[in-house]
């Protein structure tokens, strides 16, 4: 059998253009898939100051006409960028626009084009799930985040692509009164694959399946749980140009100079708490709040790097002037300073209220620090709870405080030391995306093996 080419296509990918998680992830996977006999490109929109080379025009149809985008073409790091310039993505962000859904079906109607260069699709996300649908070669799709799910008035979504109304029903893409993108993705594609196995399980009940667990039950038959892994090399202590001083695990003296850059960069001691990641509901930054007036009597110190919600970024602004010294919120994305709290933390903090995967918490844990994780979705399969880290279950603040007094009562220290001989690297996970290939080019065994 030749290679399987395969056409990536998403709305981030590192180091072209990062907001979250997906990047990372779509990123790497190319790297980890190519041992294995895959030719993988990856296609993004071309957002605003992506410089790329000129490679020709894709025509596709959009509300009832032929439009044209110009196609750009990139290498970086070994990986095929591919970038569709459709109308709507010369701006300052990749997502939060109102008219956010029109701007994504533009995308994936071009990417629909672009895919029949290749043997297989797979889309990530709400924002390239019609992919399933609108492409004419078979189409994988992978779940990041179901709390996403793109919901479309059902008259503009006919109007813009064109499709039959007859699609229109509970089966297909109608979700309440609206069609769901999310939905198109699980209903049509071949294969769908979300990135952990208990996220896999999780996302059939109605406690997590943010209303298609029904959905996701009825197409259980070819649903794959794929844990990500992590890029080794872009996250490795021991050659990370952000840090003061190279570590490792047989040699980890340069982590305590990590520590003193990170305590001279934002003026906190030790013991140090910190979060990293979107300030998003999801992530539990409520629990963080409720939790941190008894940190602050227990003599802690807390730091948080994100963006996102004003609704959270807003109590953190006032808890670091009400409490300085003791107190830091930098809302910035920040890689640097990212960086040195994965090194010199002492504790990372990821009580997450539904977690799909998780990157930060096993960055952390090969930067040898441990995390405090609430026990749901990626975050159970990747903290060893009581070796690398802290597990806590109950969805409230006590849950925290207990969870993170319990890490420094086991030895913070001596985990996150446990933490960094973990093996996260893609090579456990990359070849369970090629069964899906294979599975939805039906020539494999499916999800059970
Ligand atoms: N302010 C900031 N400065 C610097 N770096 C920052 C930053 N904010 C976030 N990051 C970086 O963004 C990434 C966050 O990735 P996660 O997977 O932990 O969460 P996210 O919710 O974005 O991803 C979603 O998709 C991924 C990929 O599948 C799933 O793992 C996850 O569960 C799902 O919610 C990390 O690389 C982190 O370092």
């Amino acid at each position: 059998m030749g290679p399987v080419r395969v056409l990536l296509v998403a709305p981030e990918a590192f180091p072209l253009v990062k907001v979250g998680g997906l990047a990372d992830v779509v990123g790497a996977l190319p790297k980890a898939l190519r041992p294995l006999g895959v030719e993988a490109a990856v296609l993004l929109p071309w957002h605003r100051g992506l410089p790329a080379r000129g490679v020709g025009e894709v025509a596709y149809r959009f509300a009832g006409r032929e439009v044209r985008a110009s196609l750009g073409e990139r290498v970086e790091g070994g990986v095929r960028f591919l970038l569709l310039g459709v109308e709507g993505f010369d701006r300052e962000r990749v997502y939060g626009y109102p008219d956010d859904a029109e701007r994504y079906l533009r995308f994936t109607l071009g990417a629909a084009e672009v895919a029949l260069g290749f043997d297989l699709v797979h889309a990530h996300d709400w924002t390239a799930a019609l992919l399933a649908l609108a492409a004419k070669v078979p189409a994988v799709y992978t779940i990041h985040n179901l709390a996403h799910q793109g919901l479309v008035e059902p008259a503009l979504f006919f109007h813009w692509t064109g499709l039959p109304w007859s699609l229109f029903h509970m089966e297909a893409l109608e979700f309440h009164g609206r069609v769901n993108l999310m939905k198109a993705g699980i209903v049509f594609a071949r294969a769908v694959t979300t990135v952990s196995p208990s996220y896999a399980e999780e996302i059939k009940t109605p406690e997590f399946g943010m209303g298609l667990e029904g959905v996701l039950r009825r197409h259980a038959g070819k649903l794959f749980g794929i844990l990500n892994g992590l890029d080794l090399e872009a996250f490795d202590p021991a050659q990370d140009p952000h840090l003061p001083a190279p570590y490792s695990r047989e040699d980890p003296s340069g982590k305590a100079r990590a520590k003193e850059a990170l305590w001279g960069r934002t003026g906190l001691a030790a013991p140090l708490l910190a979060y990293v990641g979107r300030l998003d509901p999801q992530k539990g930054l409520d629990l963080v709040l409720e939790a941190l007036p008894h940190f602050l009597e227990l003599g802690f110190r807390l730091l948080v790097l994100g963006v996102g919600e004003e609704g959270l970024a807003r109590p953190f602004r006032e808890a670091e002037a009400a409490h300085p010294g003791r107190v830091r919120f930098v809302e910035a994305y920040d890689e640097t300073l990212a960086r040195l709290v994965y090194a010199g933390a002492d504790a990372l903090l990821v009580p997450s209220r539904f977690e799909p995967c998780g990157l930060v918490q096993m960055i952390a844990q090969r930067y040898g620090t441990p995390p405090v994780a609430r026990a749901v979705g990626g975050l159970r399969d990747t903290v060893e709870d009581g070796k690398t880290g802290v597990l806590f279950r109950s969805y409230h603040p006590e849950g925290l405080l207990y969870g993170v007094l319990r890490l420094f009562r086991l030895g913070a220290e001596g985990l996150g030391l446990a933490g960094m001989g973990r093996d996260f690297s893609w090579r456990r996970s990359a070849p369970r995306y090629l069964e899906a290939y294979r599975w939805a080019l039906g020539q494999g065994a499916g999800p059970q093996g």
